[in-house]
């Protein structure tokens, strides 16, 4: 799959004059908290009303979805009030009932996009539909399997792709729900420029306090659109109550978050930017030297390790080494999350050059 200017059609088509945004409940729960949400969203930014029909809940007993009846209220919502409408699909069945039920946007949850197989499977059951499918990121940190998810249905004929990004599982706790790992996001936009890409601040966050901060994260990375739940009574929805925002906090969010250009044609801003560029390269360059001198002298340590047979790995040294670095950060103003992955990355370099030493 390479990457086509055609691939962004189906959104320049809506002709937006602001971030697409998809909203609406995590769950349908009742035609009544379907249609009243709906209503509720009509007339604003929202072009897509979305609500989850079938629910992969992480654990079996919690609310699982209305299923297919769902679908009847969301053909209401798109004939009361005109947005078209979207749900998840995670299976051949699914979707060809909302295919049937006339679904305008059909997207693929994280837990699907994991497997190879299933989507394999909703490829071949989407192929011939001009359906707009948006594909979440796998649980995973894991960009080639998300690409790959997105080439079966490239491969089978679907021209209106996408991506979500909803972030992703770890083992540590954070203060998200799904770390956004806004690098990998970069690094999609990198590989696939014009293949719309959407945030998800809800799955993220998992909390409507940070959806704000999260959804400016996103547009000043040049995200296409914003996928956000919401819900009238959020602290008694049916599943995801703690991230959901009303469709009043929704407007108000898309009228204070700054929709910034990518660059400004006038002289004096091009030519401080261009002066402060030099100043990063001149910067960068430093960097480099610097890393290359320690290593230089992690190759000594090697040496001196090699002849009297000690192990590289020296978890106290290195841990002092951390802690000290994350104080040092602080007082210069750099995050704790940013010393930690920077001196993770310059350790593992350090150990690779003295394993190189030891077994050459
Ligand atoms: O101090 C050492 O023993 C080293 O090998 C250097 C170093 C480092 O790069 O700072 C690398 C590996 C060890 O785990 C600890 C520290």
């Amino acid at each position: 799959m390479k990457n086509k200017k055609e691939m962004r059609t189906w959104l320049d088509d809506l002709n937006l004059d602001h971030p697409l945004v998809i909203a609406g409940p995590c769950s349908a729960e009742t035609e009544e908290q379907v249609l009243k949400i709906a209503h509720e969203l009509k007339n604003t930014d929202v072009s897509y009303f979305r609500a989850g029909i079938w629910k992969p809940r992480t654990r079996p007993g919690m609310f699982e979805g209305v299923g297919a009846l769902g679908l009847q209220w969301l053909q209401k919502v798109k004939a009361e009030t005109g947005m078209k409408t979207c749900t998840e699909v995670a299976n051949a069945a699914h979707v060809k009932l909302a295919v049937e039920h006339d679904v305008d946007l059909l997207w693929i949850g994280a837990r699907s996009t994991v497997s190879p197989f299933i989507m394999q499977e909703l490829a071949d059951a989407l192929a011939g539909t001009d359906k707009i499918v948006l594909v979440k990121n796998p649980v995973n940190p894991d960009l080639a399997l998300w690409l790959g998810g997105i080439e079966r249905l490239h491969n089978a004929g679907i021209k209106n792709l996408g991506a979500i990004h909803r972030g992703f599982s770890t083992y540590e706790k954070t203060k998200y729900r799904n770390i956004p790992e806004w690098q990998l996001a970069i690094e999609f936009q990198n590989r696939f420029p014009d293949l719309p890409l959407i945030n998800d601040p809800s799955h993220i966050t998992g909390n409507r306090d940070m959806v704000f901060d999260v959804c400016q994260t996103a547009l000043d990375l040049n995200f296409d659109g914003l996928m956000v739940e919401t819900h009238y009574d959020p602290d008694n929805a049916w599943s995801d109550a703690a991230q959901q925002i009303t469709p009043k906090a929704l407007v108000q969010m898309m009228i204070d978050l700054k929709i910034r250009k990518e660059s400004d044609p006038e002289a004096k801003f091009n030519h401080d930017l261009s002066n402060l560029r030099a100043k990063i390269d001149v910067v960068d360059n430093q960097i480099i030297d610097l890393l290359a001198k320690r290593m230089q002298v992690a190759d000594g340590i090697g040496v001196l390790k090699k002849s009297k047979n000690v192990a590289v790995l020296q978890s106290k040294r290195w841990n002092e080494i951390l802690g000290k670095m994350v104080l040092q950060g602080e007082d210069k103003g750099l995050s704790e999350e940013f010393i930690l992955k920077l001196f993770k990355a310059i350790h593992q370099e350090s150990i690779n050059h003295q394993e190189k030493v030891i077994k050459g």
